[in-house]
């Protein structure tokens, strides 16, 4: 894993949490974008090599809306840049990981993605994130 890609934060209000964090950090947000495979929009926020990801949901069954439900807004996931995603899924599963989607999907940004489950990782949600040549 090569470094921290980006900092899921879970928000209810895009467009609040957008001023909160241009406020925090002192600059705009670079970037939205909808993925609505996962029923969220997204916005970002450079920092350093690495990326503040702020997500709101779009649809009350996206993993978003019930994690606000039960966890309230906060940090979501951490993601982790990795080069080669399939081998990664591999790698983590041989050393008996559980991962949500063995097939990785489309992610925002021009990434594929996949989740490790938190309850194997001390509670944080683990993203893998490959750009997408
Ligand atoms: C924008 C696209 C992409 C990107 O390019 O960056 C994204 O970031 S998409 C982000 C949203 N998508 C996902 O999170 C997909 C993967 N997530 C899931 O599959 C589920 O959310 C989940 C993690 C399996 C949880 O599913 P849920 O139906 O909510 O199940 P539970 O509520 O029963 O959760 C089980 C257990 O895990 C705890 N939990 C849930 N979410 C988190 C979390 N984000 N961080 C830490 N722990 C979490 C939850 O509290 C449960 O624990 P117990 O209550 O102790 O049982
Ligand atoms: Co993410």
């Amino acid at each position: 894993m090569k470094k921290i890609e980006h900092i899921g934060i879970a928000v209810s209000d895009l467009e609040a949490a957008n001023r909160t964090y241009a406020a925090v950090m002192g600059k705009p947000h670079y970037k939205t974008e909808a993925v609505v495979s996962e029923g969220v929009n997204t916005s970002f926020f450079e920092v350093g090599e690495s990326k503040i990801e702020l997500l709101a949901a779009t649809s009350a069954d996206s993993a978003i809306a019930k994690s606000i439900l039960k966890r309230g807004e906060g940090i979501h996931h951490i993601a982790f840049a990795v080069d080669d995603i399939e081998a990664e899924i591999n790698r983590l599963k041989n050393e008996g990981f559980r991962l949500l989607n063995e097939q990785p999907k489309q992610g925002a940004d021009n990434k594929l993605v996949a989740f490790m489950h938190p309850k194997d990782a001390n509670g944080v949600l683990i993203e893998l994130c490959q750009e997408i040549q």
